[in-house]
């Protein structure tokens, strides 16, 4: 099949690989004229395992293309993928101001029947604004189809091959046989429906996912006041197959380019009917204030955080991948500057990517774990990189001036770190040699 993807963002361009890599011919288009060149040049824009042997292969075979050339890029195609950004307004609502230019190209340049299908995270009823869009701006027939994309960072790849389910929103047969067709090869999962509902299978999935990491942290910060371990009570829930495991790791709260936006625009798109989603109003609110359990920790542990060397490990807002979208660590680096402690800071990939604070000139920037250790007051693991969890233990408690160590991940086990002197915090689990200063100062 023809297929035209646009938008070379993560979706953009994981899917339209993979959509290559079925033996389908696709153009990805951008309008960004650096990140086609780039492409064009056989380098991955985005940190993501395994994307780049993929979309090399496709090259090769003749299979995929970049252009920044619109109009001949949808011309060329039978199914044309709009696949831009959907960024939050500062009301927390999205953005559709790429969807919609989109749709205005779409239409003016249109020269057959084709299927459009919008992969872009976009509000109920927008599948229906984009289809009056191009119909102003064509005499030509279309359909249009919601087809909602649930890849993750860090594992895109495998997650867009082997999708759980394919959900494919149209009034139109033509169009839902035809994406049928296109997916049969991933999956036989394929769940055929109507626009809105596909609109609202996409926010729903996101929302409920956040749901149960806003639940798990609260259960965690209950763990901690009650003496009990999350992840003991996290593995015995998980094992009701109507609970299931997932999603039900504590920590510093979820971050990233979409829960945290998307748990916010459906909160807007159901004040936009007049309905109050208090329950997810609580997720937000619960993800807002868990980074912060962190400086608690902190303060418990050190009392005054004035000029002391805090480590931060990892920035990213997850592993594998160099995103710091949304990431805790963020908000947790600026209120320990806010604190007068000086950060010190380190992450594999991703610390070109914090703009915001990259010439703060109290952050210490460092290359390795170890060396962001040194001399450090109290190490915080903010992102759970494998180089993190593997540290040898050991040699961190010398490098340090104060073993302290606050596990924002629960990355270590209890075990681990039994031998040592370390004072460990970990997220809703028993801490371990910890005299908290400012217990004892309240005393
Ligand atoms: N990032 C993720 O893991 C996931 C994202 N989504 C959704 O997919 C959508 C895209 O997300 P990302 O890939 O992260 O976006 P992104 O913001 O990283 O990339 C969007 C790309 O679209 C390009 N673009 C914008 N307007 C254009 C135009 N008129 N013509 C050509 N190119 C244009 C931009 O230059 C940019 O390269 C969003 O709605 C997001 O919520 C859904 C699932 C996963
Ligand atoms: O719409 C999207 O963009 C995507 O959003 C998430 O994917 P992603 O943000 O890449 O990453 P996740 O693995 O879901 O993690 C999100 C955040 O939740 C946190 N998390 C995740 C799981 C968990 O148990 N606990 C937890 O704190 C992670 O650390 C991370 O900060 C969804 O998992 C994808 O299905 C969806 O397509």
């Amino acid at each position: 099949m023809k297929i035209t993807v646009i938008g070379t963002g993560y979706v953009g361009l994981v899917s339209g690989v993979c959509y290559a890599h079925l033996g389908n011919e696709v153009i990805c288009v951008d309008k960004d004229v650096q990140k086609i060149a780039t492409l064009k040049a056989g380098v991955i824009p985005i940190y993501e395992p395994g994307l780049k042997e993929l979309a090399d292969a496709c090259m090769e075979s003749g299979h995929l293309q970049y252009t920044t050339d619109l109009g001949e890029a949808i011309q060329e195609a039978e199914v044309v993928i709009i696949a831009v950004g959907t960024p939050p307004l500062p009301g927390g609502g999205a953005d559709l101001q790429f969807v919609e230019a989109v749709a205005r190209e779409i239409g003016a340049n249109l020269n057959g029947y084709k299927v459009i299908v919008v992969k872009s995270t976009v509000p109920v009823g927008t599948n229906e604004t984009v289809e009056e869009i191009i119909a102003r701006h064509t005499i030509h027939a279309f359909d249009i189809a919601s087809v909602p994309e649930f890849l993750r960072e860090g594992t895109a790849v495998s997650d867009t091959l082997n999708p759980d389910r394919i959900v494919i929103g149209t009034k139109s047969d033509k169009a839902a046989d035809r994406l049928s067709e296109l997916h049969k090869p991933l999956t036989n999962q394929i769940v055929i429906t109507d626009i809105r509902s596909a609109e609202m299978i996409k926010y729903a999935s996101n929302a409920f996912l956040a749901t149960k990491i806003s639940f798990i942290n609260e259960i965690a910060n209950l763990c901690e006041k009650v003496g009990a371990d999350v992840t003991e009570v996290a593995g015995g829930m998980g094992l009701d197959k109507r609970i299931g495991g997932s999603f039900l790791k504590a920590g510093i709260g979820y971050g990233g380019s979409c829960f945290p936006k998307d748990t916010k625009a459906l909160i807007q798109i159901a004040g936009n009917v007049e309905y109050d989603f208090k329950l997810l109003k609580s997720v937000v609110e619960v993800n807002n204030h868990q980074r912060f359990g962190v400086i608690d920790k902190l303060y418990r542990a050190l009392g005054s955080l004035q000029g002391k060397r805090i480590a931060i490990w990892g920035l990213a807002f997850k592993p594998d991948t160099d995103d710091v979208r949304e990431s805790p660590a963020i908000e947790i680096v600026e209120r320990l500057l806010e604190l007068g402690a000086v950060p010190a800071v380190t992450d594999p990939i991703a610390m070109s990517n914090f703009r915001k604070l990259i010439n703060h000139p109290s952050i210490q920037w460092s290359a390795t774990a170890l060396e962001a250790a040194q001399g450090a007051d109290a190490v915080c693991l903010l992102t759970e990189w494998q180089d993190y969890i593997q540290v040898d233990l050991r040699k961190l408690e010398q490098v340090m001036a104060r073993p302290i160590l606050i596990d924002g991940r629960n990355a270590y086990s209890t075990k681990q770190l039994e031998t040592g002197r370390f004072a460990y915090y970990p997220v809703g689990r028993p801490a371990l040699n910890n005299e908290d200063i400012a217990i004892h100062e309240m005393i």
